[in-house]
Formats: structure tokens, sequence, C-alpha cells
């Protein structure tokens, strides 16, 4: 049976993965599996605005983005860093086609809703599966850069979980994977950081409030539960540094934190 995932990859692991991790995705690739890939960039975007001298500021984990931020947003998320993938995939041996959310109308967006202004950040409206679906019949893993449009042709910048997950939804995959830099979601126990190998929606809501899922991983979390409430079975947070990642939790699981729909 054809399996399909969406795999988002955080920019705090990027550089850090190994080739074994690429290894292990033409792997799957090769036996059938079809990976999408949704990727961020944002200590990457932080880096570029910084070397050129426009501030930043994250309103609730949300960049705020003027005219000036989004032209390096999309600069880095579509170029260097989508590049980047594509060509750490292909050097693996399988093949890979980059497109942003502009591309084919990929990501539709509006202005996200928010109390105080951020600028171009935007909210998914829309996915074009179509184009997706297409490109990985041909048998190419689609990397798409979080860059939505509008119908009047304006950009936004879109958070890389929240991209990812309204993908996952809207192509209704059986899994999403949340590549990051942590080995899944921690807790404090005993005095002893661990590694949840699962949580509960009520769960998820106790450790926001109380502080214990913070900052990066809101976000994630967030994009989890929504996906959640469509066809999406499971959402499981891991390390992109663990060996052979990607197959564990495709034939095992027993890796990272799984979010489970009810
Ligand atoms: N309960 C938690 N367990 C693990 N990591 C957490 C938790 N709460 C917050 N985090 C933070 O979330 C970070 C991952 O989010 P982020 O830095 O945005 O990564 P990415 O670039 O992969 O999206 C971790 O490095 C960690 O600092
Ligand atoms: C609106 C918003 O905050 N967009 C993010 C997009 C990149 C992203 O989400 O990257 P990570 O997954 O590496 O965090 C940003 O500008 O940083």
């Amino acid at each position: 049976m054809e399996q399909r995932f969406v795999m988002k990859c955080g920019g705090s692991t990027l550089a850090a993965l190994p080739d074994s991790f690429f290894a292990d995705l033409r792997r799957l690739q090769a036996e059938g599996v079809r990976p999408v890939i949704v990727h961020g960039g944002g200590p990457a975007i932080s880096s570029t605005l910084e070397k050129l001298g426009i501030e930043t500021e994250f309103v609730g984990g949300l960049r705020k983005t003027t005219g000036d931020v989004l032209d390096v947003v999309e600069m880095v998320l579509a170029g260097a860093i989508n590049k980047e993938i594509v060509r750490k995939i292909q050097q693996s041996g399988a093949k890979a086609l980059g497109l942003s959310g502009v591309d084919g109308m990929l990501i539709q967006a509006q202005p996200v809703a928010n109390a105080v202004d951020i600028g171009y950040v935007g909210d998914v409206t829309d996915v074009n599966a179509e184009v997706i679906e297409g490109v990985m019949a041909m048998g190419y893993i689609p990397v798409l850069a979080p860059i939505g449009i509008d119908g009047a042709g304006q950009r936004y910048n879109i958070n890389a979980d929240t991209a990812a997950g309204a993908v996952a939804s809207r192509l209704g995959v059986e899994r999403m994977i949340v590549v990051t830099d942590v080995p899944g979601i921690m807790k404090t126990v005993d005095g002893q950081k661990k590694v949840l190998p699962s949580i509960t929606v009520a769960e998820i809501d106790e450790m926001i409030a109380s502080g214990e899922i913070y900052g990066g991983m809101i976000p994630k979390v967030r994009a989890a539960v929504k996906c959640l409430h469509g066809n999406v079975r499971e959402v499981v947070i891991v390390s992109g540094e663990e060996p052979n990642v990607l197959s564990r939790v495709v034939r095992e699981g027993g890796v990272g934190t799984v979010i489970a729909g009810g």
C-alpha cells in the first residue's frame, strides 16, 4: 500500500542533518513511501536580516514581517534553503523538486488574525493538492518553502509548522513527521528531563499553560492538533539526528513523541 507522509524540517536542525538522514529518505521512497517536505529556516532568515541591518522581532512566535523582511524571507526560504534541501536529496540518489507556496498557487493564504499588526504573516486558506500529487506521481519528492500567496498576488510569510500541518490535512496523509533539534516533547519528571513517548491534546494544553511547552514548540503542537481533526492519524515530533529516524517512525514507531488523533 502506498504510504504518504508530510515531513516538516525545521531550520533549527537543517544544517545538522547527516547524509544518512537523506539516504534513509531515499530508501523509503524506493520502497514506495511518498514523502512531501515542508521546510523552515527561521535561524537563516534571522542571520541574513542581521547582516542586512534589518531589524526583526517575534510576536507570539511569529516574525513581524514588513515588506523588506518579506523580501528576505522569500529569498532565504525559496532560494538558499529550498535548493540546499533539494541538492542534498539529489546527492542521496532520490529525485526532488523544490517549489515555494507561490508556484502553482500551492499554498494560498490570507493575513493571519492577530491582535497587533504583524505585517505580511499569513494563514493557509487552501493548498493546491493536485500539483503536489502530480509531482509525487512523477517520482519526485516535493520540497516546499512556506511562502503563501493570495488571489491578488500578495505574498505572505507563513510559519513552517503551520504550513506543513495545512499541507498534511489537505493531502489527507496518514502521518506528519516534525523533524527538529530535540528528540521530542520533553517534560521534567522527578527532577529529570524526559521525552514523552506520547501526549494527548489535553496534556498539550496543560503544558502550554504551565510554560513547559514554549517558544518554537507551540506552533508545532498547535499545527499537530489542528491537522489531527482531518484525516491525519498521527503527528510525530523527532530529532533529525536520531539514526534512521524516518524509517523507524514509518516502520516501527517508538521514537520521538506521538500525538495521535482520537
Ligand atoms: N516541552 C518542550 N520539549 C522540547 N522542546 C521544547 C519544549 N518547549 C519548547 N521547546 C523548544 O522548542 C524548540 C524547537 O522549536 P524551534 O526552535 O522553533 O525549531 P524548528 O526550527 O525545528 O521549528 C526546542 O529546541 C526547544 O527549545
Ligand atoms: C511567520 C513566521 O514566523 N515565519 C517563519 C518562517 C520560517 C519558519 O517557520 O522556520 P522554522 O521552522 O525554522 O522556525 C519565520 O519568518 O521565521
